[in-house]
């Protein structure tokens, strides 16, 4: 049945609400309420179904190079093969539209022993209808193939979702209720979620599911929710690092779940908690460049808001017995140290002294909680990408090693804290990384995860 108008912007206007349009579901209220692969285990051989992939990757010379997201899939895909389902892999890659899925299709071939041939052009924008191509591409395909789209992000309606506030959403729902309604007639009315990391409002993602007779969550992704995901709900040790200012939010949420005794907060956003721990203990501390106006549309830009949210989070928290390890020291423009900034200075990692207060915290920690503790990291402890600012992260990645050799659980962000794991240490340094980072965030944080609210909308 197409879906009208009028239902997706219900279900848009659901979807961009986050947590304010169901406050009483957790986690795992979503995942109990997500269908799972098994339960299309009965689709005839034939039946075409849609797959949002993860296939934002990089894919190396050789399997096993840069296509970990690639191999989360397989098992979802083999799944379908067995069962004779003609698979149609959808989903984005970067956030340049021009960038192509052409080597990410050729690794999934090689990653399935098979031909997996994209179809480069895919949608008519102006019309938003799909191509012919596509739907004699699949009825000319037989019963186990499996097919992969461009990039979706080549498109806008993929896009038009990204920023949008409940107020846009009439003026979006009528587009991307054909958009939808056109995959399901053109492609396939059978959806498939396995693309764990794509954590951002894509049509693909959660407005597409809207126009299907049946969802479920991909293999690899349900592994995730319901294998580490659950260990990280009740996390001991939480850090927070890198540069995006609303971590804040997903700290106070883990706070607030109680499991929480340590919070190590460092990068940039650190910057928000060391001002408030100063105003707190009447030690006042200058943020520089990062808390002078005249910056305040820099990422790296600390507002007064997030100081008094900072406040909050390290009150409430001190009075649970949680306690806070932040930077004591910073490392500016020039590579040099300071304990503290003067006005114009700007940090770019964390220093010396607060690579000492970092390591002897985690010596405290694991004397304190230690075998069967749980820690959480994410994010980055400086502008890591230049060797100048890589000190903090670099020095950090062996702590997670010194902590899972002491018996400690050690889970890892993807994004940028996966990168610096790979650029400083090894896999087996940590019990496991993520393959993303802000989904693991939102579910364990402030937000649901937007594409589990739509699987959850679209279980019939
Ligand atoms: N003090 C700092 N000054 C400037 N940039 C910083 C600083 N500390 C960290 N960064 C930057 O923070 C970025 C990573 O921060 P971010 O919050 O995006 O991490 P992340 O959450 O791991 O990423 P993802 O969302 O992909 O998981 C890095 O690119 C790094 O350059
Ligand atoms: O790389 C990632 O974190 C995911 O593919 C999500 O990418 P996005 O942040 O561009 O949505």
């Amino acid at each position: 049945m197409p879906v009208t108008p009028a239902e997706m912007q219900t279900w848009c206007e659901t979807i961009v609400e986050g947590r304010a349009a169901a406050p009483d579901l957790g986690l795992n209220d979503y995942l109990s309420a997500v269908p799972r692969l098994e339960s299309l285990a009965d689709l005839p051989s034939g039946t075409v179904v849609l797959v949002r992939g993860d296939v934002d990757a990089k894919p190396g010379a050789t399997v096993g190079e840069g296509d970990i997201r690639l191999r989360s899939m397989v098992d979802t895909l083999k799944y379908g093969q067995e069962r004779g389902w003609k698979q149609v892999i959808f989903g984005h890659i970067g956030r340049d539209p021009e960038k192509s899925l052409d080597k990410v299709a050729k690794r999934i071939g090689e990653l399935l022993g098979c031909e997996v041939p994209m179809i480069g052009d895919w949608l008519d924008e102006e019309t938003l209808t799909i191509k012919p191509e596509v739907k004699q591409t699949i009825d000319a395909a037989e019963a186990g193939a499996v097919i992969v789209l461009e990039n979706t992000r080549k498109y806008n309606i993929e896009r038009v979702m990204w920023k949008a506030k409940k107020d846009d959403v009439p003026a979006l729902a009528e587009n991307l209720a054909k958009f939808s309604n056109e995959c399901a007639e053109k492609i396939g009315s059978v959806y498939v979620h396995e693309a764990f990391s794509a954590g951002s409002l894509d049509a693909s993602s959660v407005v597409v599911p809207a126009a299907m007779e049946k969802v479920a969550l991909g293999k690899y992704a349900a592994g995730e929710f319901d294998g580490p995901m659950q260990k990280c709900l009740g996390a001991t040790l939480a850090v927070f690092s890198g540069i995006k200012i609303d971590k804040l939010d997903d700290m106070e949420a883990m706070i607030a779940r109680g499991s929480i005794k340590q919070i190590f907060a460092s990068g940039s956003l650190a910057m928000a908690i060391r001002k408030a721990i100063g105003e707190l203990d009447n030690a006042p501390v200058s943020l520089g460049a990062a808390e002078d106006p005249v910056n305040k549309g820099e990422p790296w830009y600390i507002p007064e808001d997030r100081v008094a949210q900072a406040k909050a989070i390290v009150a409430d928290g001190r009075e649970k017995g949680i306690t806070f390890t932040v930077p004591c020291d910073s490392i500016i423009g020039d590579g040099t140290s300071k304990d503290e900034l003067e006005p114009n200075d700007q940090q770019f990692d964390i220093g010396p002294k607060s690579i000492e207060k970092f390591h002897a915290a985690v010596g405290e920690f694991i004397e304190k909680h230690g075998s069967g503790a749980v820690a959480f990291h994410n994010g980055v402890f400086g502008m890591f990408e230049d060797p100048k600012f890589e000190g903090g992260t670099k020095a950090w990645i062996p702590e997670l090693k010194r902590m899972k050799e002491a018996g400690v659980e050690v889970y890892v962000g993807g994004g940028e804290g996966g990168k610096a794991l790979d650029k400083y240490g090894e896999p087996d340094w940590v019990t496991h990384t993520f393959t993303a980072g802000g989904t693991v965030l939102n579910a364990l944080g402030s937000e649901p995860v937007p594409y589990l609210v739509a699987l959850r909308l679209g279980a019939k």
